[in-house]
């Protein structure tokens, strides 16, 4: 069985998330970081998609050689921040399809509103990768892979940067079959829900509001 929490503690990783914490990074720096970032924890998120061969000729012989089985990787971005990431996996898998769920956090209830909803189709029949940054209370997430099930989604990973030991367990409650992949494993929530030590408000930080 495939791990519920994978820490992608790469050396790049870790580097690049400390300068993302700094406050007085820039929002073009923290923009940079984190398109960088992601494009090593979208190597790890997409590690175990399924393999298949295929013949191909090589100027000296035919043979056998893997290539990515099935349909084609559907990518959802929950927004905003969750766009941060989308890029820089969008290059690993230029051909993935891409869903958007529009949610924000209720700053009193800490509870998720929806605002957009807009998904590939065949969700059923292709690996589904949810990217957001943050993984707080976990309300966020698991209200969208709820919605993304109720789509029809079957096989779906969860890719975040800072992940909070409350949104981990609310996650592994919701939907133990979601795997989580992140670049760090935080100490806990603070009394507004935000990350400790976190980097702040991600949304804010990459689109400059605030
Ligand atoms: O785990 P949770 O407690 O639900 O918190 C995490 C959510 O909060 C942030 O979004 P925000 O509501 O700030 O919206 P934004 O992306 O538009 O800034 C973040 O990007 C997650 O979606
Ligand atoms: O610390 C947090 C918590 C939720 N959303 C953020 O952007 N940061
Ligand atoms: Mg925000």
């Amino acid at each position: 069985m495939t791990k519920h929490l994978t820490i992608v503690d790469h050396p790049l990783v870790q580097h690049k998330l400390t300068y993302m914490r700094d406050k007085d990074a820039s929002t073009g720096k923290f923009r940079r970081l984190l398109r960088e970032i992601s494009l090593l924890l979208g190597y790890e998120a997409l590690r175990d998609l399924p393999m298949t061969t295929t013949t191909v000729e090589t100027p000296l012989q035919e043979t056998e050689a893997p290539v990515l089985a099935g349909k084609k990787v559907a990518l959802v971005s929950i927004l905003r921040a969750g766009n941060g990431l989308l890029d820089g996996v969008l290059e690993l898998v230029p051909s993935a399809r891409v869903g958007f769920v529009g949610l924000y956090r209720d700053e009193e209830t800490l509870q998720p509103v929806q605002y957009y909803f807009k998904v590939p189709k065949d969700l059923a029949d292709r690996p589904v990768i949810v990217l957001d940054p943050m993984l707080a209370t976990g309300n966020s997430s698991a209200a969208a892979v709820t919605l993304l099930k109720e789509a029809g989604a079957r096989d779906i990973r969860f890719l975040c940067l800072l992940a909070a030991p409350e949104g981990v367990a609310r996650m592994k409650e919701a939907h133990p079959d979601v795997p989580i992949i992140t670049a760090a494993l935080d100490e806990r929530l603070n009394e507004k829900g935000y990350i400790l030590p976190g980097l702040g408000d991600a949304g804010d930080r990459m689109f400059g509001t605030k």
